[in-house]
């Protein structure tokens, strides 16, 4: 067996030798293009320029291809029978899906008609024979495709396993195991147990790895589905929908990349999901023109790179995020322009509530002051009187004239910022009625020019200019969420749509901001002052344009250039800032979105189309209906096509199988996704003892003993931070997470600490039974992260049984797990 190994692995490597190669080749190609483009700059006849860009262009493609070495860069190759009707594509390759009728003997014997390397881009020899397909192209369908139930042409289906230059191993599936079939008169050999179980034993990291060698049926639907309108999918945990989201913006790229030069944005529910997965697109040749942005930093307004550090409690998020918030910040967006005097100080929270209704850090993200600390308040009050002097008259608008200017400039929907210069004319107007002098005219022409002069004598007034910027100022988002810190002026503007204690709640939530809008925002702050900014409107200012050369003409030329001085990321992190609406949009954890989120989304997509991806079972957002419509609202009337991925590739059966109890409880009757492997190791129990700590830190200590790779350590959101605190010095391994945090991730082993508080939502109070369908399906998140081990460590809310098994985990009937369990006193 061994010797077949070493052959068949030498046989690869030949071919690897030979891809090197001739990609050598190229890069020679096209740095001669590159060195000849350069020197034909130097002719200035605009036709020579034209030529030169494009060759520029070209050579710069291929050069950016060609030098990025990726570490396995040939992976795949399948061994086909003759096509059904023998005709061949401009590859080379066969076309047809199905064998020709004779293909396979009488006696199961076959000759391979084809065989096809695959990659991660194509690589023609110089006869233009195919030496390496790309992944994504229509001849490399058959080696994601092929299952033996529906084999189509494929005998075997190998993936390579190669670093830089050197083949290490080879793994075969076959698909028709009962066909001997020969190649060059000698017969297939079969080396391994198949690439996809290799490929779910290994040990994680913190960062993902793309599956290109390994997609499987199902999933390569969703990756080449057509690009048209809105592709929807679901699937349990571990289906891969994260990963078939981030390949499938790669397979747009690749199959239109001039349509895509608009941008595709992916949107991810956390940043720590965003630099777990921000590896993915560049090990797949892709990079530039794809943005992947957590929810909370999509809006220009949200601080920093990184974006919002906060997580709102749920009682507040659900206020923020619902879609009844639109209307109070239509009210709160005319409202702040008149603002009562700074005086009417937002009335003082007290502590103790304050704590409950606060919010809970991202730690390690940035700092909080911690509510009530800033000075909540509104920008100074609106001038009550407007004095000028015209044509040598003092001219003067009271109060109620004022407000009713007011009132009728406000008329309608249009943005509050676009309404100014409408309302300087309307005072214009009401000044000119005022002096009288429309009266002393009869002549239109002598009345007209007497009038403007009178609107230029009055605008040039520094009065008139001063009491116009405090009157009607220029508002920002950041501004109005302020002012709704007071919470009288909120209560006001959320009349007969937030209760009472929604207001309170929300208005002591946004007291981190200063008077203007400074300070740290929440995650769900960020929808709010992104929809703030639609609602208030940009007024326009002259633009300041990068000076354009001739190449910038060509899509996607800069990004391409191999001496360019921004880098890519550089770039890519540019035009995402510049960016406001992309072709395609790609969100992953969908069910996870608020209204307000979709609609910040929405925006960002209204000539997209969509690729969203998600999980019902998995939302930690109450109000799924509400978030449906706005989805729907969001995409429009847009066809929709829609997909189920079925199969859980992350977690083994055994920790699948105590998983689905708590679907059970969060979504009766909802399907598990079937578990691909099963490893025997049980999930483990055990119950804390006095100090909780000392119980996770022991269990994490000794599932790094157990595993390669890395531990998570979940547990309820506002114990996070104690948690990293008190956890520390368990290593690189190990990572401490709020549940909210876990979205996505996932670890070799992880630890769920105390279920009762995860899906209560809460650490804090001794309610037991208090979980709702929400907290529930956050529970269902940590207990779904694990690729091997699974431990469950119980606090006095878990109310473990004999077995160390906390209620919510327990066995329908009654039953304990058969787990192996670690019962401590406690
Ligand atoms: N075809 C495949 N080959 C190898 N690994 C795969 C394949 N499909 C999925 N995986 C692996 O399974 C794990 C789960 O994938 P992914 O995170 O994309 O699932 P998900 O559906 O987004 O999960 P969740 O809903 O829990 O976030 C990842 O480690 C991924 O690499």
């Amino acid at each position: 067996m061994a010797d077949v190994r070493d052959r068949e692995i030498s046989v690869e490597q030949d071919h690897l030798d030979r891809v090197y190669r001739r990609l050598e080749e190229k890069i020679d190609e096209a740095e001669f293009l590159m060195r000849d483009a350069a020197q034909r700059g130097q002719v200035g006849t605009p036709g020579a320029l034209a030529e030169r860009d494009a060759q520029v262009f070209r050579a710069g493609i291929h050069l950016n291809r060609l030098n990025n070495e990726f570490e396995d860069f040939l992976f795949g190759r399948v061994d086909l029978l003759p096509g059904k009707d023998g005709k061949k594509g401009p590859d080379g390759a066969f076309t047809s899906v199905e064998p020709a009728e004779d293909a396979v003997r009488a006696d199961s014997t076959a000759d391979i008609a084809e065989t096809l390397h695959i990659g991660r881009i194509g690589v023609l020899d110089t006869d233009y024979a195919p030496l390496v397909i790309d992944w994504r192209a229509p001849a490399a369908a058959p080696f994601y495709r092929a299952t033996p139930v529906d084999p189509g042409r494929v005998v075997r289906r190998r993936v390579i396993r190669s670093k830089g230059r050197q083949v290490l191993g080879v793994e075969d599936d076959l698909m028709r195991p009962e066909t001997r079939a020969f190649l060059d008169g000698e017969q297939l050999a079969v080396v391994g147990d198949g690439a996809l179980m290799a490929a779910l034993g290994q040990a994680r990291s913190h960062t993902m790895r793309d599956i290109v060698a390994s997609i499987q049926a199902e999933q390569d639907q969703v990756i080449r589905a057509p690009a048209a309108s809105v592709t929807l999918v679901e699937g349990g945990p571990g289906t891969g929908k994260t990963a078939v989201a981030l390949h499938r913006a790669a397979y747009l790229l690749y199959q239109d990349r001039r349509r895509y030069a608009g941008g595709i944005l992916i949107v991810s529910p956390t940043p720590l999901l965003v630099a777990y997965t921000e590896g993915v697109l560049p090990s797949l040749g892709e990079e530039g023109q794809v943005a992947i942005r957590a929810v909370g930093s999509l809006s220009d307004d949200a601080a920093g790179p990184e974006g919002a550090t906060v997580y709102d409690t749920a009682a507040v998020a659900r206020v923020k995020g619902s879609s009844r918030m639109l209307k109070v910040l239509r009210k709160a967006a005319r409202g702040a322009l008149e603002l009562p005097p700074a005086s009417a100080a937002p009335s003082g929270p007290d502590a103790t509530e304050d704590e409950e209704e606060g919010q809970l850090t991202l730690g390690g993200f940035g700092a909080f002051d911690g509510p009530g600390t800033g000075t909540a308040g509104a920008p100074a009050a609106s001038p009550t009187r407007l004095r000028v002097v015209a044509f040598g008259r003092r001219l003067e608008l009271e109060a109620d004239e004022l407000d009713e200017i007011r009132r009728t400039a406000l008329g309608g929907t249009a943005p509050v910022n676009l309404l100014r210069p409408r309302a300087r004319r309307l005072l214009l107007d009401a000044l000119w009625a005022r002096s009288g002098a429309a009266s002393r005219h009869s002549d239109a022409e002598l009345a007209a020019e007497l009038r403007s002069g009178f609107d230029e004598d009055i605008t040039s007034e520094d009065a008139f200019q001063d009491f116009l910027n405090a009157w009607w100022p220029e508002l920002t988002p950041r501004g109005v969420l302020a002012a709704m810190s007071d919470e009288r002026r909120l209560g006001r503007w959320a009349r007969r749509v937030f209760n009472h204690g929604e207001v309170r709640r929300v208005a002591r939530s946004l007291r981190r901001l200063d008077a203007a809008g400074a300070g740290p925002v929440s995650v769900h702050d960020v929808a709010i002052l992104d929809e703030l900014q639609a609602v208030l409107g940009v007024p326009a200012r002259p633009k300041q344009r990068r000076e354009q050369g001739p190449l910038d003409h060509l899509t996607g030329l800069d990004e391409l250039m191999p001496q360019r001085e921004e880098t890519q990321r550089e770039r890519a992190e540019r035009l995402a800032q510049e960016r406001t609406e992309y072709a395609h949009v790609i969100v992953d954890e969908a069910q996870d979105l608020t209204p307000m989120q979709w609609r910040m989304i929405g925006r960002r997509g209204r000539h997209a189309t969509w690729t969203i991806v998600g999980d019902p079972a998995q939302s930690s957002w109450p109000e799924q209906e509400e978030a449906t419509a706005a989805r729907d609202e969001a995409l429009g009337g847009r066809p929709r096509r829609r997909f189920t991925l079925t199969v859980n590739y992350r977690n083994p059966a055994e920790i699948a199988e105590l998983a689905a109890r708590v679907l059970a409880l969060a979504m009766p009757g909802a399907q598990s996704p079937r578990a691909v492997r099963s490893t025997g190791v049980e999930p483990r129990f055990a119950v804390a003892g006095k100090d909780l700590v000392d119980t996770v830190r022991e269990e994490a200590r000794r599932l790094l003993d157990r595993v390669e790779g890395t531990v998570g350590v979940v547990v309820a959101m506002d114990r996070r931070d104690e948690a990293v605190r008190l956890l520390k010095g368990l290593g690189e391994r190990v990572a401490v997470l709020g549940s909210l945090e876990a979205k996505g991730l996932e670890y070799d082993a992880t630890i769920v600490v105390s279920p009762a508080e995860i899906a209560g939502g809460t650490s804090r109070g001794e309610v037991i039974g208090g979980e709702s369908p929400a907290g529930l399906r956050v529970l269902y998140v940590a207990l779904t992260r694990a690729t091997q081990q699974l431990t469950v460590v119980s606090g006095p809310r878990d109310r473990p049984d004999g077995n160390g098994v906390p209620t919510l985990l327990r066995a329908p009937g009654g039953a304990g797990s058969g787990a192996a369990a670690d019962v401590r006193g406690g």
